[in-house]
């Protein structure tokens, strides 16, 4: 739903040693993805480890919406009775995506060829965000699209009677345009071809497998190929959603720059295409063991053991950003206490998030006494092993944003105020109570 109510200003200050077990929610991209196969499947759908955050709720209603079953069980558990490819039914209402980039491209494309109109729309910070990149495809499949100017919501998109399968190449690395295409392919005949540049986040691939589509991804001469067989009898799955490696990277982060701190994050997911942030602070010299390497749901998984130390800057690749892409705000703030420069680069997608994330990160550092540089797909961070702190930053009705300078704060000589930490919400409700319970003083 979109974010309304009143700004919800935060601070958190310099805090003792974090010590204790954080038990973080379940992955968020994940979670969106379990009911939209759930609602496109034949049966019943039992969801274990859902995140309850507010992106996932608002997929969670679009989906009754468009006629599936959807019921909360329990903390976590929800099951969803699917009415198969191609079987939504025309809702009555707007779907309102809230502040979910993924929850709205991913439904359009899963609705965009069948034969009912929708119309879409989001909040203040969704409503910004670039659409075009999922419509124009969608359009190719046969779906008519109209949408405000510059391909933003509100969009309506009146789906395809007759769709013809897609051979597409992406022409910025997303796993949400990727993920729109395979679900939109889903009913059509014959096969749809994703070709990526570089690979992004596999979980459309591996939960569709799972729910019995014909499905497989190889390396060419093209790039990262993906081909989905068109027309499958989806089968409703249990889905067990591991814990999200992007909301761990808050809690890890803080007990990498509080001095001190020993911490347990377990059961988090380790799937390659989301570990670009844990390489990166492997290379930056961090204290970090990954125990317990299970597979949990179809995803790999451990148990992450963070201690405080010594960091060093470090030049982060262009070929890594799709594999941490929304993990470069909480590092630009673990960089900020390293030695030395850290190099971001190749993530001018930061720049069409829920906000500019290049600007918000560092115009919020500055006002804390760091020095940064940035370029259109760059952001140099100089870090100084300290930050003086005492800023007051503004979160852009970002949860990443937000979260990122509450944890600053819990290192800098000064505390660290935020304007508004409601959006939070979005993706870890539960965040605050996460963090003092490690002992952190913020809220
Ligand atoms: O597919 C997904 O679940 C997501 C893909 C990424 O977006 P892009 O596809 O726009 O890179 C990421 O930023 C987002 O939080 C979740
Ligand atoms: C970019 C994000 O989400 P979305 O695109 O789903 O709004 C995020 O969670 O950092």
């Amino acid at each position: 739903m979109s974010h309304s109510a009143e700004p919800r200003p935060m601070s958190s200050r310099r805090s003792g040693p974090l010590r204790g077990t954080a038990q973080v929610p379940g992955d968020k991209s994940i979670s969106h993805r379990a009911l939209i196969l759930g609602a496109l499947s034949v049966g019943e759908t039992r969801i274990t480890g859902l995140l309850e955050g507010q992106d996932v709720l608002d997929t969670a209603r679009a989906m009754a919406a468009f006629g599936a079953g959807v019921a909360r069980q329990g903390p976590g558990a929800w099951t969803v009775q699917g009415v198969g490819v191609g079987g939504f039914s025309e809702p009555e209402g707007v779907i309102d995506c809230g502040n979910s980039g993924t929850g709205v491209r991913l439904i359009m494309g899963a609705m965009a060829t069948t034969p009912i109109t929708a119309t879409f729309t989001g909040d203040a910070s969704l409503s910004r965000r670039p659409m075009a990149r999922v419509t124009d495809p969608l359009a190719e499949f046969g779906a008519r699209i109209t949408a405000r100017e510059g391909g933003r919501l509100p969009i309506t998109i009146e789906g395809a009677a007759d769709p013809l399968p897609l051979r597409y190449r992406t022409p910025v690395a997303s796993a949400q345009i990727k993920s729109a295409i395979l679900l939109a392919g889903l009913n059509a005949p014959g096969e749809t071809v994703v070709i990526e540049a570089e690979p992004t986040r596999d979980h459309s691939e591996r939960m569709l497998a799972g729910f019995g589509a014909q499905i497989r991804s190889e390396t060419t001469a093209e790039g990262h190929v993906v081909t989905l067989t068109g027309r499958p009898e989806l089968r409703a799955q249990p889905v067990a959603v591991p814990r999200d490696p992007s909301s761990a990277a808050f809690p890890v982060a803080a007990a990498l720059i509080v001095p001190g701190s020993e911490i347990r994050v377990p059961g988090v997911s380790r799937n390659p295409t989301r570990d670009g942030l844990y390489v990166t602070l492997q290379e930056m010299g961090a204290d970090i063991a990954f125990e317990n390497v299970r597979e949990e749901g179809g995803e790999p998984v451990a148990d992450l053991v963070v201690r405080h130390g010594p960091l060093r800057g470090v030049t982060v690749p262009a070929g890594r950003a799709a594999s941490m892409i929304d993990e470069f705000p909480i590092l630009s703030v673990i960089a900020a206490f390293a030695e030395g420069e850290t190099v971001m680069n190749g993530v001018a997608e930061l720049r069409v998030k829920e906000s500019d994330r290049i600007d918000a990160m560092a115009r919020g550092l500055r006002a804390n006494g760091v020095q940064v540089e940035e370029t259109p797909d760059s952001m140099t961070v100089h870090g100084m092993g300290r930050v003086p702190g005492g800023g007051l930053c503004e979160s852009h009705l970002d949860h990443r944003i937000a979260m990122s300078f509450l944890v600053l704060g819990l290192a800098t000589g000064q505390p660290v105020g935020v304007d508004d930490g409601g959006p939070i919400a979005t993706s870890f409700p539960d965040f605050v109570a996460l963090m003092q319970g490690l002992g952190a003083d913020l809220g």
